[in-house]
């Protein structure tokens, strides 16, 4: 069954339009990524949602009940949604246990046994309830926020770019640990993020909005290796892209005859290969019977330590520059004569 249920929402702001009729379900237990660049309208869907701010039209149910609808705004207290800003934003004159109790009735703010609960399930130790908020990290600030949000067992958990103030190390460690809490509870959960890899690792789920509309709502692996159009292919990861023609689920380009994941009409594409695809053979390497390989010049090697990005030329008519992405320790050098063949399945996109 759908937590969340979005139908036909639309806003304007001054006139211009910032969502165009979004449609969108949340299952129960889903942690939905809600992905996209700057602008495209991510922070005002969520506003939205949490009652912050009115719809023009549409609807908006959550478990089951109406809360956005014609002449309907439940107010965003009534909404059961937790919500988790992006920094923070404890009340730094509280304790942690004080801020995790905050948002519970008066009632229940004495029960410190669920403000140990509630650290162990963000992964803190429970003495950290008497800390004042500033003695926590920027990590562990946002894990305590996330305990706050989930205190009165929301029915929903809105978190807006949770980890975007954090520093890369620390992100990580963070987004595991607020992942992990939210699947001990047993949330559903809408995660606001520009950042592709936070959307590829944590969703379940990934809807992707562009220019105020969703344009694709699929699975982590499916987003990654189809994505409905060239530019998202570019957001969401590297992507080479060539001309090919397609013939009867394969297509021809300069990398080769390659398989394509779906089935399409035949005809000129750009076909769309991930670098990690494209694997190198030093000279002495042999490919297996029949798969066919490129003669290649390294222009450029971008070494990152556990990968490497390679700008390489092929020795074709054009010389058309395709970027690969190998193992670190397999770099090669700037100069290096090499092999390339694509490994799996390709997208195309028809050309116009
Ligand atoms: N209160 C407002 N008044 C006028 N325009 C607004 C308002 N809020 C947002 N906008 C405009 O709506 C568009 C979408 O903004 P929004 O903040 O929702 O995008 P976003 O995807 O969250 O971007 P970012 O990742 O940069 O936060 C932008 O063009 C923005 O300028």
């Amino acid at each position: 069954m759908s937590e969340l249920r979005i139908r036909g929402l639309q806003k304007s702001f001054d006139g211009h339009p910032v969502l165009h009729g979004i449609d969108l379900s949340v299952e129960r237990g889903t942690l939905l990524a809600l992905l996209g660049p700057s602008g495209s309208g991510k922070t005002t869907l969520l506003r939205l949602l949490c009652g912050f701010e009115r719809a023009d039209s549409g609807s908006v149910e959550i478990d089951g009940r109406r809360v956005v609808g014609d002449n309907l705004h439940v107010p965003s207290e009534q909404r059961r949604i937790g919500y988790v800003p992006q920094e923070g934003a404890l009340f730094p004159h509280l304790s942690v246990a004080d801020n995790i109790v905050f948002g519970l009735p008066r009632t229940q703010r004495r029960a410190r046994h669920r403000v140990a609960e509630l650290l162990e399930l963000v992964g803190l130790p429970a003495n950290f309830g008497t800390r004042a908020p500033q003695q926590l990290s920027g990590g562990q600030q946002q894990r305590v926020a996330l305990a706050r949000a989930l205190a009165p067992s929301p029915t929903l958990v809105m978190l807006d770019e949770p980890f975007s103030s954090l520093d890369a190390a620390l992100r990580l460690e963070t987004r595991q640990a607020v992942a992990s809490a939210l699947a001990a509870a047993g949330a559903t959960a809408v995660l606001v993020t520009h950042d592709q890899s936070e959307a590829l690792s944590l969703g379940h789920e990934v809807a992707v909005l562009w220019n105020g509309r969703l344009i694709q709502t699929a699975t982590p692996e499916t987003l990654y290796r189809r994505p409905v159009t060239r530019e998202l292919a570019s957001f969401v990861g590297e992507a080479v892209l060539l001309p090919g023609v397609v013939k009867q689920d394969r297509v021809d380009c300069e990398l080769g005859d390659l398989p394509l994941c779906a089935p399409m009409g035949n005809g000129a594409v750009d076909v769309m290969v991930r670098p990690e695809q494209i694997r190198l053979l030093r000279a002495e390497e042999t490919m297996p019977n029949g798969v066919a390989s490129y003669d290649a010049i390294v222009q450029e090697v971008i070494f990152q330590g556990q990968d490497a990005g390679v700008a390489l030329q092929l020795q074709s008519e054009a010389l058309t520059v395709v970027r690969a992405r190998v193992p670190g320790y397999l770099s090669p050098r700037p100069g290096e004569q090499v092999r390339l063949a694509v490994d799996g399945e390709v997208t195309a996109y028809p050309r116009a």
